[in-house]
């Protein structure tokens, strides 16, 4: 099944290339930076920055786009996204973000058109909430955090 994605490219992203699947089973397209070419974004060690990526999203009713680290950066470089997996609503109409943070020892310069995050498409579900005096027991109960063992 094939479902279609519809991006608008600002101006500022009219030469980068839209996000695609490098490969036919990935599940993630990947984001490029759309910073000016001329301003490259230097990340000291610990630091965060927003990094635009020209794009603005149109997902259909009843999905998300999750922003998620691509694992290359976080390996070599600890560079990863802050708020990992970022949430974009399928109402968002605002330029799509990649919050990084660098978490490595070095500082890490982001180019424009440099791959630094990626885009899973997912399905949501959205909930009715519904408030009851009791919720049903089971086994586990309130067992959590290791209560199974940590080995
Ligand atoms: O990594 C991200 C996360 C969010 N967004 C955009 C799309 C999303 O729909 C919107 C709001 O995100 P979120 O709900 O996580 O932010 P919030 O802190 O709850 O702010 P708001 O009050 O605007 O919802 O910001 C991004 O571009 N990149």
């Amino acid at each position: 099944m094939s479902y279609r994605l519809r991006i608008q490219r600002l101006a500022h992203a009219a030469d980068l290339p839209l996000p695609r699947y490098e490969t036919a089973g990935a599940a993630g397209m990947d984001l490029v930076a759309a910073n000016p070419a001329d301003a490259p974004i230097v990340l000291q060690p610990m630091q965060r920055v927003l990094v635009p990526t020209g794009l603005v999203f149109q997902l259909e009713p009843g999905f998300e786009a999750q922003v998620r680290p691509r694992s290359g950066l976080a390996f070599k470089h600890g560079v990863t996204v802050l708020n990992a997996p970022g949430t974009v609503d399928a109402d968002y109409r605002g330029e799509v973000q990649v919050l990084l943070v660098n978490l490595g020892a070095e500082s890490f310069t982001v180019t424009r058109g440099m791959r630094i995050a990626q885009v899973i498409v997912a399905p949501v579900l959205q909930v009715e909430p519904v408030e009851v005096q009791q919720v049903d027991d089971t086994p586990r109960a309130a067992g959590g955090f290791g209560s199974t063992g940590l080995g």
